[in-house]
């Protein structure tokens, strides 16, 4: 279970704006690569392009050398590309159908694109919610009855019940406090290891993306500044704007008590 997305020169528009301006790099098999950069910088822009969800203006995205584009232009290639990618959006709202309980809304993907049958799906499920740490139970509620950390474990989990090749995060872990947060970066990094799949993670918290990644790519107004070994490029980054934002987190963590 591998496959390597390679973003190559993407541009992104919204009317006159570039929100993206030629962003390029590579996330490996079984890589966990980190998008890092302030409010703004185009990183959702880039995770939305790399699902199917956004369509670049210019410039491409590869899997396993095959553009996605041409993929997303039929509905084998779509289930193919869903089966291989899989998104953890930031609001998990879409995410479930508030009038039917979230096992359905795990079960859909199983049964779609894991061919797997009502009995497998939810065992699927059991392993997963299990794995993750959450009460199997809690799949029998609404969303609304869950709390906003429960749903957000429950988004990963239905990201994760047909075990995709890629799981892009889009501030996973962001809405999660701290206890939490941990347990769920260590429960994606034991996942990522033991399953070889790779895991991009985008995020404008520095300390949780330097725990779950080993690699690193630096945005800043919709263009990469720098990318590299996440503890190499935090230890002595080479750009000044990486050396501020890696300087304003040492700056935050020098106020805790
Ligand atoms: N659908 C859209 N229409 C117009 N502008 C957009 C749209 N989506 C994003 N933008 C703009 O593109 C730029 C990059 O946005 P993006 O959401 O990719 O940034 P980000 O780095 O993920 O920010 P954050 O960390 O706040 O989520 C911003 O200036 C944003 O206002």
């Amino acid at each position: 279970m591998t496959a390597r997305i390679t973003c190559e020169d993407i541009v992104k528009s919204y009317g006159r704006k570039a929100a993206v301006r030629g962003v390029s790099f590579t996330v490996g098999p079984g890589a966990r690569v980190g998008i890092v950069g302030e409010s703004g910088s185009g990183k959702s822009t880039v995770a939305k392009i790399i699902v199917g969800l956004e369509k670049p203006s210019s410039g491409r995205v590869l899997i396993d050398g095959r553009e996605v584009a041409s993929l997303m232009s039929t509905r084998k290639g779509v289930l193919e590309y869903r089966r291989a990618v899989q998104l953890v959006a930031q609001d998990t709202t879409s995410t479930f159908d508030a009038r039917h309980p979230v096992r359905q809304s795990l079960r859909t993907p199983a049964q779609i694109l894991g061919g797997l049958d009502v009995r497998q799906a939810d065992e699927a499920i059991e392993n997963i919610t299990h794995e993750i740490g959450i009460s199997p139970e809690l799949v029998d509620r609404f969303p609304a009855e869950l709390s906003g950390g429960q749903r957000q474990r429950m988004a990963i989990a239905r990201a994760l019940v047909i075990r995709p090749d890629v799981l892009v995060c889009d501030e996973a872990v962001s809405a999660l406090d701290v206890s939490v947060q941990g347990a769920v970066l260590n429960f994606l990094k034991r996942y990522s290891q033991q399953h070889g799949a790779s895991v991009l993670s985008v995020s404008h918290g520095l300390p949780a993306t330097a725990f779950l990644t080993d690699e690193l790519v630096v945005m800043n107004a919709g263009t990469v500044m720098e990318t590299g070994p996440t503890r190499a490029l935090l230890a002595d980054p080479q750009n000044a704007y990486t050396r501020m934002l890696v300087g304003a987190y040492r700056d935050i963590e020098s106020l805790a008590p």
